[in-house]
């Protein structure tokens, strides 16, 4: 099948950063470090995106990668210590990892969207991990703004009998949820609006406008609460058929915040090989051939497709 050797290996680099992100969450409590944006960031965001990084480059040395992190914060003398952490976490999974290496590993992540790139988000949230709630390790590989290999790693996530969850899709090759070591693998699709007990949305716990997500559902159907849920997770509850739709409405708030690439481009392309749709509140498909951010939309709507129309009808109204 295309796409083999990325996707063997975008699987093996979620996998391990999994590992360190959940060793860190068992060892220690993980402190928040407060970035530009106000948002956090932990040992684990660092040591992730240092190792899928790596990982990627030793395979794919001529592919950039858009990463949500960079190093800057971890180069400074006062952080010696922070970055010591970081490596003594990386060596878990890259025994012969440095504190010299670190940081420019981390660094790789600072590519360009070009031609064919990846894009990753090393803990997607991050406020999810630190609450000992849903995270996800997201990791996508776009060529011509065309997601084409997509995986997220969902170590805290449950449905049905599984504790942990890895997604995995591939352009044109179907979505699969296996256990987080790759056993148990099984094809997943999006369930129908009939599926009563599973017809129910999914939203953040924090972001997107909780309000007008419950008129939303409401006008499309769904009488049910939603359920709140960190991370890319929510992509991986619809395609699996746990949840019809997943709203996320720009809030008051944040009335001019542009979603990010790599909080979709792995779930997306999750959802899409599961036949269901993703666009923005406008019914626009996301555009992941520009910029780290999406300017030409806003919003994001991820449905079993079935609902999509009325979801979007309800918005223009
Ligand atoms: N105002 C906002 N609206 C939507 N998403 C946001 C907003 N602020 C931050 N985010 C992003 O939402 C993601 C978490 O989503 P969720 O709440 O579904 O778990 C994070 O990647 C976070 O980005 P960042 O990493 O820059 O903080
Ligand atoms: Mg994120
Ligand atoms: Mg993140
Ligand atoms: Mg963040």
């Amino acid at each position: 099948m295309a796409y083999e050797k990325e996707k063997e290996i975008a699987i093996a680099a979620v996998q391990a950063a999994a590992t360190v992100c959940e060793k860190v969450r068992a060892e220690m409590v993980p402190e928040a470090i407060e970035k530009s944006d106000k948002s956090p960031v932990t040992v684990a965001d660092f040591g992730a995106q240092a190792i899928v990084c790596k990982m990627i480059k030793d395979a794919f040395p001529n592919d950039p990668i858009v990463g949500e992190e960079d190093a800057d914060d971890l180069k400074t003398p006062e952080m010696a210590s922070r970055l010591a952490q970081v490596t003594n976490y990386v060596k878990v999974v890259l025994p012969d990892a440095t504190d010299e290496q670190i940081p420019g590993w981390i660094d790789q992540g600072n590519g360009d969207v070009s031609p064919r790139y990846w894009t990753l988000d090393p803990i997607d949230g991050t406020k999810g991990f630190l609450r000992g709630d849903q995270y996800a390790v997201a990791l996508a590989m776009v060529e011509d703004g065309d997601i084409k290999v997509g995986v997220l790693g969902c170590p805290a996530l449950k449905l049905g009998d599984r504790s942990g969850i890895l997604f995995v899709a591939i352009r044109g090759g179907g979505a699969m949820m296996m256990n987080m070591d790759g056993s148990n693998p099984e094809k997943i699709s999006v369930t129908s609006s009939s599926d009563i007990p599973n017809f129910r949305f999914v939203e953040s716990v924090a972001h997107g406008d909780q309000d007008l997500h419950a008129r939303i559902a409401q006008a499309a159907g769904i009488t049910t609460d939603s359920i709140r849920m960190d991370s890319q997770a929510k992509y991986g509850a619809v395609a699996s058929g746990n949840a019809v739709l997943y709203l996320r409405l720009p809030s008051a708030k944040y009335p001019n915040y542009r979603e990010k690439i790599w909080d979709h481009a792995a779930g997306v392309l999750v959802i899409e090989e599961a036949g269901g749709k993703v666009t923005d509140m406008h019914g626009k498909t996301l555009d992941f051939s520009k910029e780290p951010r999406f300017v030409d939309t806003q919003g994001v709507i991820v449905s079993n497709g079935e609902i999509h129309d009325k979801v979007l009808a309800a918005l223009a109204n």
